[in-house]
């Protein structure tokens, strides 16, 4: 039986979830999926790093994480690494899940290249090396024969682009709509249930579901990372970051929430791409008020949903979780899956 060896990169809430699911459902996982996974290789900016070949002791490294603590004391070092462990290490697979740097997608972006360059495949949930590089970093990896895969970068764990690339075949796509952030949805709903909108936040990041900085989330820059991905891998738009036009909730008060809810209405931060008469795409974010009959308007707390609209089908609505650490772990192992399924189909028809 095949088994796949992993290196984390970031060790933060997604990763870590990653690990205790790969130490908990391992066995399941194997009997049921005909594959095993082994953790090799761990970088974290705090814990620093730990490369252990054998197999890395996950009982000893998701007790890590208090102050002063690093791989140091554990056969490995203080000190990241990245590309050094990336390079050389046993992996055949990196999951990337540092944060988001909805600039210029770093450093991400290199810690996806080393390991394509390097011959390993690459499965991550962060936003900005699929929206800012994913068309070179997609060539990259099939130059080098490896995989290049980021279902969690938009609905987490919802199967969104996979779902769309394979399942609406035959369809042409002429744009989307739909509720991309959990943190802002859940933020709104909290304010409407009279919440303060910065402890709303802190709900949010409690619960795992903002980013390390949740301006991202309440100004749209990660709605806006999420628009491109949908708009260029799915409506083939070839688009760019500055083609999204971007605005966040911020401006949205209190009494506006009121107001929308006197008049049978809500607000919701749409993220949103549409074919022109000319081929061209036009994408934004903003904030709605939507009417309550809304199909987008009963979507609540972190859920996500996204309809996309099609010539034969008309709507096709997907909604799921968008947010969370146990979700967005599973879309690191729903990637990992789609790899195996597509070597194994390789095999066999060789
Ligand atoms: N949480 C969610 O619901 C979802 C998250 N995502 C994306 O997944 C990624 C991970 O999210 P999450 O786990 O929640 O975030 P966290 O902030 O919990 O974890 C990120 C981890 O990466 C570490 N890190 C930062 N920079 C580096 C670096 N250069 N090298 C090694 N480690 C580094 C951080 O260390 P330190 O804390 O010291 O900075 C932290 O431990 C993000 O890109 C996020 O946008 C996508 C979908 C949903
Ligand atoms: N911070 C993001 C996490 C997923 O991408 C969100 O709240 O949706």
């Amino acid at each position: 039986m095949t088994t796949y060896d992993i290196a984390l990169i970031g060790f933060g809430g997604v990763n870590r979830t990653l690990a205790e699911l790969i130490a908990t459902r391992g066995e399941r996982l194997r009997s049921e999926l005909g594959f095993g996974l082994r953790i090799v290789a761990i970088t974290d900016l705090r814990l620093g790093s730990l490369v252990q070949p054998e197999g890395v002791d996950l009982s000893v490294a998701l007790k890590l994480g208090g102050e002063n603590e690093t791989f140091a004391a554990h056969g490995g070092s203080a000190d990241t690494n990245n590309e050094s462990v990336i390079r050389n290490c046993t992996a055949d697979i990196i999951c990337e899940a540092t944060f988001t740097n909805p600039d210029d997608g770093e450093p991400a972006v290199s810690h996806v290249r080393w390991a394509l360059e390097s011959g390993k495949s690459v499965c991550t949930t962060n936003k900005g090396p699929v929206a800012l590089r994913g068309a070179e970093l997609s060539a990259l990896a099939e130059q080098n024969g490896v995989h290049f895969e980021f279902e969690g970068a938009v609905m987490s764990g919802t199967p969104v682009i996979r779902l769309a690339k394979k399942m609406f075949a035959g369809l042409k796509l002429n744009g989307f709509e739909g509720i991309l952030n959990g943190t802002s949805n859940y933020v709104l709903g909290r304010m409407e249930a009279g919440l303060d909108f910065h402890a709303a936040i802190r709900e949010a990041q409690e619960l795992g579901y903002a980013e390390a900085n949740p301006a991202a989330d309440i100004e749209g820059y990660d709605v806006q990372l999420k628009v491109l991905i949908l708009a260029n891998e799915l409506l083939d738009a070839g688009i760019e970051l500055k083609d999204v036009h971007r605005q966040g909730i911020s401006t949205v008060t209190p009494e506006d929430i009121r107001k929308a809810a006197r008049e049978g209405r809500r607000w919701k931060l749409i993220g949103a791409a549409g074919r022109n008469p000319d081929g061209s795409v036009t994408a934004g974010v903003s904030p709605v008020a939507l009417p309550l009959d809304h199909g987008l308007a009963g979507v609540s707390g972190a859920t996500n949903a996204v309809s996309f609209e099609t010539d034969l089908l008309g709507a096709v609505t997907i909604s799921g979780p968008g947010a969370g650490r146990v979700e967005t772990a599973y879309a690191l192992l729903s990637d990992i899956i789609a790899m195996h399924a597509a070597r194994t189909e390789v095999s066999a028809n060789a």
